[in-house]
């Protein structure tokens, strides 16, 4: 099977399907970047991007902040979703109305009704940063489905199957394309190839993905 090549696919308002209950949702976010991006520097500011150290003692190549009631937290003792940053010892910045907006439309344009996001993590990626196959399952169900939104760099989106070693097809990201999977596909493994390529006109020189997940 060859994967299939989704460069040309740049539309507004087209949709790649990449499963039976997983869309990315072509430049979905692009008309409410105005409101997007000093959110972000808002939240950026409050609870600054750091490198988090797996259980393994590996350091996370991709930066991490959150927003929201719960955000992403790792120590030597594990990974966990928790009320506050542990950088700041306060509660994570709120999640912005333009977030959980976005996030609740998207969802919704994908057959998921209803989404009301409690977490959103935000990874950065600097050239060369990238993120390993993994599945996202520490959140308390599976019905919510994850949306994902890219902003900044095009990235490549590693999409595979339910076990870690299903073939992944490689999916290009660019700024304002929001990626959906739930239902049948709530639990495959992805992840992000190293980043590379043109700085973005906006972002610069790095690509910033919020992901939103129904975590407590
Ligand atoms: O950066 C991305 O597009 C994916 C991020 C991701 O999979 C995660 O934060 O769990
Ligand atoms: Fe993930």
């Amino acid at each position: 099977m060859t994967t299939p090549d989704l460069f040309g696919d740049l539309d507004p308002g087209r949709r790649t399907r990449l499963g039976p209950d997983a869309w990315v949702l072509r430049g979905f976010a692009l008309p409410r970047m105005d409101a997007l991006l000093p959110a972000l520097a808002g939240i950026e500011a409050a609870s600054p991007f750091r490198h988090m150290k797996t259980p393994g003692g590996y350091t996370m190549s991709a930066a991490l902040s959150s927003c929201g009631k719960l955000g992403w937290t790792s120590d030597p003792r594990g990974y966990r979703y928790s009320p506050t940053d542990p950088e700041t010892g306060l509660a994570w910045p709120p999640m912005p109305e333009v977030f959980s907006r976005l996030a609740r439309e998207a969802a919704a344009a994908a057959g998921f009704e209803g989404f009301e996001p409690d977490a959103c993590l935000i990874n950065r990626y600097l050239p060369g940063a990238r993120m390993s196959l993994h599945q996202d399952r520490n959140e308390r169900d599976f019905d919510a489905p994850i949306v994902s939104v890219s902003l900044g760099m095009s990235a490549i989106f590693l999409f595979g199957g339910l076990t870690r070693s299903g073939r992944a097809a490689r999916v290009p990201l660019h700024h304002g394309d929001v990626a959906v999977w739930g239902g049948a596909d709530r639990l495959r493994y992805h992840g992000i190839m190293p980043l590379d390529g043109q700085p973005h006109p906006l972002l610069g020189a790095r690509r910033i993905n919020l992901t939103f997940r129904k975590a407590g």
